[in-house]
């Protein structure tokens, strides 16, 4: 993948005029560790890559390391915070919502910290719900529970009564916690703020079990997801394996982006076929999925199937499209078709197979976070905080080139990130289950 022209100019409020809290370190021991704008991490760490930009006269571009500021915007003891968490739901929510509470509350002194219910319908006073208090106590014993403590909604919601109920609350900063949607709302009610010359920051979190945020590099929960997954895979496996001509077939959330399919593949070599959005394939024909399953089953007596959710949706043209409350496309199931198709092909050339079809489900996105998740969580919160506390507005926390950086909002909702079908993971998945290209080759033009 090549960026180019990526606008890394982040938005403040104004100048930040107060020394940190964090000067004064806790117990008045440990030297506290501060970050200053000018600590920028490079987009491209490929040197070619760098040096064709050069050679354009484009400058290299860089993020802004997150961290703690030395100096800070908001007064503490004056500041009121936000918290809103919306769209699907994803492992570690709850461990974001709690380091974003105690960094506010133990590291800057922040009292009023207000939980959003139910996204952003939580701003829509027709809706009735009623806002949460968040303090160390709410949060103390939420890192085992999957979900959010907020909830979530999906839905348009009127930016304009969004900020009014940020005026009415006196807000300070707003924390946004979800995936391109979210981030899409958030940019708009971040413009919306400046246009009537409040000084509100909005802080994105980005939130997405499919791991395709733009300048993303990884998201909470994919982790977790990652391992849920891996045991579906498992199952299937030894399902397939103790019976003869087992077929192992497991469907995996992926609208548009296969990264938790092919992943998860690669956590378990024993998948042989993967299925994903971005590498279109054909069911029928010499070159076909069912040819080639047929193959496998041939030499090997078994087969694991995974199949992204957001795979093969050609094969549903001509259906309705229909769309969520938010817009965003409803798929048809793949994995159900994928399954009647088996069944079918080997029922007709008298192959008699075992199928086993599991479909996890939101199980991938609803339980609690793994461990590798809570630590990354600890630092994406605590770093949104910083971010905030200094003033800054209108970006989202990124983990890029292996450290946290600030990416302005309209960046990462310009585009989304896909599997790249020519890249390291498709390439390595292709090697690892040793499946070539399911493409029937196109019909000679007479
Ligand atoms: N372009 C947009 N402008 C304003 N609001 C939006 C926009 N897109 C989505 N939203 C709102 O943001 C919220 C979350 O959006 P959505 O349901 O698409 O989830 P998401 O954040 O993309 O997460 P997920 O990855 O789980 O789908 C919804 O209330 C939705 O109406
Ligand atoms: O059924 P829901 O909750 O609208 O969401 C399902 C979608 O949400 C996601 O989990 C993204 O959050 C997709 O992978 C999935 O297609």
């Amino acid at each position: 993948m090549r960026f180019e022209h990526i606008d890394t100019t982040i938005q403040t409020l104004g100048e930040a005029k107060i020394p940190s809290p964090l000067l004064q370190p806790a117990n008045g021991e440990c030297g506290a560790y501060f970050v200053d704008d000018d600590e920028r991490i490079l987009l491209h760490v490929n040197e070619k890559q760098v040096a064709q930009l050069k050679a354009d006269g484009i400058p290299a571009p860089a993020f802004e390391s997150a961290g703690p500021r030395r100096k800070i915007y908001f007064d503490p003891s004056k500041l009121r915070c936000a918290l809103v968490t919306c769209g699907g739901l994803c492992p570690g929510l709850n461990d974001i919502i709690r380091s974003v509470v105690l960094e506010l509350h133990h590291r800057y002194g922040v009292r009023h910290i207000c939980g959003i219910r139910h996204g952003l319908q939580g701003f829509i006073p027709k809706y009735g719900h009623s806002t949460m208090d968040l303090s160390p106590e709410t949060v103390t014993n939420i890192l085992d529970s999957g979900g959010s403590i907020l909830g979530s909604s999906r839905g348009d919601q009127d930016i304009e009564e969004v900020v009014d109920s940020l005026e009415r609350m006196h807000i300070g900063i707003l924390f946004m916690i979800g995936g391109d949607g979210t981030l899409a709302a958030a940019s708009k009610i971040a413009d919306a703020i400046h246009s009537r010359g409040l000084k509100i920051s909005v802080i994105g979190i980005p939130k997405t079990i499919d791991n395709d945020v733009f300048l993303v590099a990884r998201s909470f929960g994919f982790d977790t997801a990652v391992d849920i997954a891996t045991q579906a895979i498992s199952g299937a496996h030894n399902e397939a394996e103790a019976y003869p001509n087992g077929i192992g077939l497991i469907k995996l959330m992926g609208r548009e982006s296969g990264f938790l399919a092919a992943t998860a593949a690669l956590a378990r070599q024993d998948v042989n076929f993967v299925l994903i959005p971005e590498v279109p394939f054909d069911l029928d024909g010499p070159n076909g999925f069912l040819e080639n399953l047929e193959k496998r089953l041939t030499h090997r007596g078994h087969a694991v199937v995974v199949v992204a959710e957001g795979a093969g949706q050609e094969f549903f043209e001509g259906r309705k499209k229909m769309h969520d409350a938010s817009g965003n496309v409803k798929l048809y199931d793949i994995g159900l078709l994928i399954k009647s198709k088996i069944v079918a092909h080997f029922k007709e050339r008298g192959i008699s197979v075992s199928l086993k079809y599991i479909d996890p489900s939101y199980i991938i996105r609803s339980l609690p976070a793994n461990s590798n998740d809570h630590v990354f969580c600890s630092f994406l919160g605590r770093d949104a905080v910083h971010a905030g506390m200094s003033g800054k507005t209108k970006l989202v926390v990124s983990h890029w080139n292996n450290h946290f950086v600030h990416v302005p909002m309209d960046q990462v909702i310009t585009q989304r990130k896909k599997v790249d079908p020519d890249g390291k993971l498709w390439a390595t998945v292709l090697e690892a289950t040793g499946q070539s290209s399911l493409k029937n080759p196109a019909p000679k033009k007479a």
